[in-house]
């Protein structure tokens, strides 16, 4: 019987994390574009890896408080199904975007303790899907893909108006265990299958949507 989670893999550098991905299972691909990321990916990668995804995987770009200039270059020459807005881009940023480039947006939001919930419903009516992940470190470089969990006790019996997806410090130990505790119907993770800082391993991503679809 399925189970009907979608997995996410974000931060695909090569042709090869592609392919793994895709005969994984997964249904999300992401691409990084923020300079400090050790998944960080030119535009022209982008395009490369892009037009090796095959149909029935979404390719999401992922940005952190990008202009309408970096914007317009990646949606000009990667063929995307979705945005991540990933920075601090706020309710009207997220629906300048969705009008101005006609795609669907998925808006992160971080979170450390209760008090980060509340600002979870500033998004629900503008965004296309949320992504809740853990809130960075402070000073961190990256505001994601820190390999952090939060405590997905904070997500129990929470509902939103649009879909959402988990995310944060997942990997293919725990990630059976963060969908039965906040009951999310989708996931997402980088560091996590990972043999280094933005190497992805085709043996932890199988490993990884296997136990998320279990
Ligand atoms: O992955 C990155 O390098 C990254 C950079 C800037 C913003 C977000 C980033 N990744 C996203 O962070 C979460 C969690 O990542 P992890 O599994 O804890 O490593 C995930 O949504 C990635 O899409």
């Amino acid at each position: 019987m399925p189970s009907g989670i979608r997995v996410k893999i974000c931060g695909l550098s090569t042709v090869e994390d592609v392919r793994a991905v895709a005969d994984a299972g997964a249904r999300y691909v992401g691409f990084v574009f923020f300079a400090k990321s050790p998944r960080n990916v030119t535009i022209e990668q982008a395009r490369e890896l892009a037009l090796e995804v095959p149909l029935g995987v979404a390719k999401v770009a992922l940005t952190v408080n990008a202009d309408n200039a970096l914007l317009d270059a990646i949606t000009e020459a990667v063929p995307l199904d979705m945005i991540q807005l990933h920075g601090s881009e706020s309710p009207e940023r997220v629906a300048e975007v969705k009008e101005r480039y006609g795609l669907p947006v998925m808006k992160a939001l971080g979170v450390a303790d209760a008090e980060d919930l509340p600002k979870i419903a500033d998004y629900e009516t503008v965004a296309d899907q949320l992504l809740i992940d853990a809130k960075p470190p402070k000073g961190a470089d990256l505001p994601g893909g820190n390999g952090l969990a939060f405590d997905w006790r904070l997500l129990e019996g929470r509902e939103w108006a649009v879909p959402w997806m988990l995310a944060g410090g997942l990997h293919p130990e725990n990630v059976a265990e963060a969908i039965a505790r906040t009951g999310a119907r989708q996931v997402d993770v980088s560091s996590g299958v990972e043999s280094a800082p933005g190497v992805k391993d085709a043996a932890k991503i199988t490993a990884f949507v296997q136990a998320a679809l279990a």
